[in-house]
């Protein structure tokens, strides 16, 4: 049969609620939203086999994106899709993935890493993989509360198999941590084996249709050959093999932090469709007080608030591109036994997954306010796409964790300059920081990237200053890191910002020859305004590490200004070209009509509260009080 998926998928009555799912039981959420996974995965499967071909293109992204609206919070198959299939894919040999890699697999997966006790320090993860050679096989073990394994998505109800990571012993040797394929429940009846504890961790602020799950073993046993074994192996003897780069079991989280770069993009492209649409339609005050009300997209403190959204969206959009093309670059290079730019990739991935996140909630949440009162209906899907964006902050690698992870990277290299040994290229700048080679300013998006660098620079050695400091104070250097801890964060932040202006303004100017000339003005003006926006916000940096001026930032705040003004025209269009269709948006303040309080009234309406015109609880309670004394 021959589809367009977003029609097909859009028609199946099945995945569209009558009901909004906020009127739901937190067991009812999960069933309705379960019941919505299995369909979506149904036609997943049968696109795979070809059973059913498509007629548009790019059909995984249509379907992950029409995802939002079905679910309005989170597929509970998120993790099943999106890092069970593809760790076995990336980490299981081939045999492996020949045997478990079935499109009609009885599988339901989840990836378990994170424990009670340990999350972000996975070194510390307690639950432990004992090699038995008498059976060949290996035993899974929690030996205390604290090692049981809590968070993974989809584990509480949905999951029967998950990739667990834990301590491998091979004759009373740890071997560290690696990744086993293990069966939780039953395929037919579902229970949970014997020697597994399973359950669901209840209510969080969001991804409430997703059962996150605990999960304990009580000596649990599988084959030997469950072990993912495409870098590493046991061998029947129990000789183990070691990998090419002992970070090679971390991969997952390495793809997970690139891809999710892309999704944080298309969340704020969500949040900045609802809340610029909105400021067209809603009008709040006359500007001018013989004038009739504008509309508040006319403030010039809404466009400021909303256009650097819509800006991030195709920052990140961009971004998110260029580090998948580079993620596919050094898995090749990997798969040809070369790690030398791992440690690259993996620098880039932690600051550009910590500060995208930390952007999107942040200005997800900015939308939200722009919004005014109504921002803060869930009607407005708006208080949804923070809490689905917030999470991101945390999961897959914590904030401040990644950030110190490229701290490490940065560090390096300004030692290196600080010995005047050689550099790479891309770091050829913290050279010239040290001979104070500097540019002279520029007000132009080349001379705020040179000024972002400065700021890198700069950073990074007051950072480096403490550590040794710390270090010549006597500290050992664990602790002298730590000390310095609040610098080598701000350090790693500020490479993140010069990476994005960077990489934003280079391919869009590469982009815009490409276009049409009125396309490629638009897109060159977004860009800019995405530059001026960081440089005011970190003009007291540029003014410790740069050579900007006084007068320099006052040009810069009214060219700013001007941007405002000639993006604001073109706001809405922008937006509309997002293309994000109303099923999938699901806001009454944000559809294509702008029928904002038409809509408002109709999902009012749907209150299980205006059911009855007097609500049973006045005669139980109510009455009882205010009419006591005038019977
Ligand atoms: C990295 C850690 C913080 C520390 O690990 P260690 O303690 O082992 O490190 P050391 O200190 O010993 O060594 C550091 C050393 O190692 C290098 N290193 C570290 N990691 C890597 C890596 N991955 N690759 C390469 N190298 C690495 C590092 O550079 C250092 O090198 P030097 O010594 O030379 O300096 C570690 O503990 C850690 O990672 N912690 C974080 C834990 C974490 O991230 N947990 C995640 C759990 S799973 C999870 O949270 C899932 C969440 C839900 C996900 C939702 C998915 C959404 C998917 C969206 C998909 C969108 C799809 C869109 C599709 C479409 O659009 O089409
Ligand atoms: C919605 C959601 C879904 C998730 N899904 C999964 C899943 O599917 N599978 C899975 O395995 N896990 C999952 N997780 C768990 C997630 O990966 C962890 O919560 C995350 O890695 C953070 O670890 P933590 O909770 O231990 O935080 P902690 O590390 O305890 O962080 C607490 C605080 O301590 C600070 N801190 C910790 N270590 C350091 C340090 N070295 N230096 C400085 N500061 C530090 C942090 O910055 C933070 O401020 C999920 C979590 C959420 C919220």
């Amino acid at each position: 049969m021959m589809i367009h998926t977003n029609n097909y998928i859009l028609n199946i009555k099945e995945l569209w609620d009558d009901v909004p799912e906020e009127y739901l039981s937190h067991k009812e959420r999960y069933e309705n939203a379960i019941k919505k996974a299995f369909i979506v995965l149904k036609v997943l499967r049968q696109l795979h086999t070809g059973n059913i071909q498509i007629t548009d293109h790019r059909t995984p992204t249509n379907v992950y994106s029409i995802q939002d609206g079905i679910f309005r919070n989170v597929n509970p198959l998120l993790i099943h899709i999106g890092l069970f299939w593809s760790t076995i894919a990336a980490q299981a040999s081939t045999e492996q993935q020949a045997e478990w890699l079935q499109p009609d697999s009885s599988m339901i997966g989840t990836y378990v890493q994170t424990e009670l006790g340990h999350g972000s320090f996975i070194r510390g993860i307690e639950t432990t993989a004992t090699y038995d050679s008498t059976t060949d096989e290996f035993i899974l073990h929690t030996p205390r509360l604290s090692a049981y394994k809590w968070w993974p998505g989809g584990l509480g109800n949905t999951a029967n198999a998950c990739l667990v990571m834990a301590q491998l012993y091979i004759n009373g040797t740890c071997h560290g941590l690696h990744i086993f394929l293990a069966q939780i429940r039953d395929f037919d009846t579902h229970k949970p084996l014997p020697g597994i504890k399973v359950g669901e961790i209840g209510p969080k602020m969001g991804f409430n249709t997703a059962d996150n799950g605990f999960l304990g073993f009580d000596n649990h046993r599988i084959p030997r050959t469950n072990m993912l074994m495409k870098n590493v192996q046991v061998l029947r003897d129990g000789t183990y093999v070691k990998p090419k780069h002992d970070k090679l079991t971390y991969g997952s989280m390495l793809l997970t932090r690139v891809t999710l770069i892309s999704d944080l993009a298309y969340q704020l492209s969500k949040a900045a469709t609802i809340a610029v649409r909105y400021s067209a339609v809603r009008r709040q005050s006359p500007i001018k007080s013989n004038e009739p009300e504008r509309q508040i997209l006319d403030f010039v403190s809404q466009q400021h608030k909303l256009f650097i959204t819509i800006a991030s969206s195709h920052v990140y959009r961009v971004v998110g591109l260029w580090m998948w093309n580079s993620h596919k670059r050094v898995t090749a290079d990997i798969h040809e036994g070369n790690m030398g730019q791992l440690p690259e990739l993996h620098a880039l991935a932690c600051c550009l997954k910590a500060i995208s996140s930390r952007d999107a909630s942040a200005l997800v949440e900015q939308c939200r306010l722009a919004c005014g009162g109504h921002g803060y209906m869930m009607a407005s899907n708006l208080p949804q796409i923070y809490a689905y964006t917030t999470a991101a902050v945390t999961y897959e690698g914590e904030y401040t964790v990644l950030l110190l992870q490229t701290a490490r990277y940065l560090v390096k290299f300004w030692r290196l300059a600080a010995e005047h040994k050689p550099l790479p290229q891309n770091f050829a700048y913290f050279e010239d920081y040290i001979k104070k080679n500097f540019e002279q300013w520029r007000n132009s998006p080349e001379g705020i990237i040179e000024g972002f660098k400065a700021i890198v620079a700069g950073k990074t050695k007051a950072a480096y200053d403490t550590l040794q400091c710390n270090l010549r104070n006597g500290r050992e250097f664990e602790e002298a890191w730590n000390m310095a801890s609040v610098q080598l964060t701000n350090a790693s932040e500020a490479y993140a910002r010069s990476l994005l202006c960077e990489v934003f303004w280079k391919e869009t100017v590469q982009l815009s020859t490409k276009v049409s000339k009125s396309l490629a003005i638009v897109l060159e003006q977004l860009a800019e305004l995405y530059l001026m926006y960081w440089a005011l916000e970190k003009h007291g940096d540029l003014l410790l590490y740069s050579t900007i001026s006084r007068n320099d930032i006052e040009a810069l705040q009214s060219r700013y200004e001007e941007l405002l003004a000639l993006i604001r025209p073109n706001a809405v269009g922008l937006v509309d070209a997002f293309d994000i269709r109303d099923e999938v948006l699901c806001s009454t303040l944000g559809a294509y009509d702008g029928r904002v309080y038409e809509r408002m009234m109709e999902e009012a309406s749907k209150s299980p509260l205006n059911e009855d015109v007097v609500n049973e609880s006045f005669h139980k309670y109510i009455r009882p009080v205010t009419m006591k004394n005038k019977l």
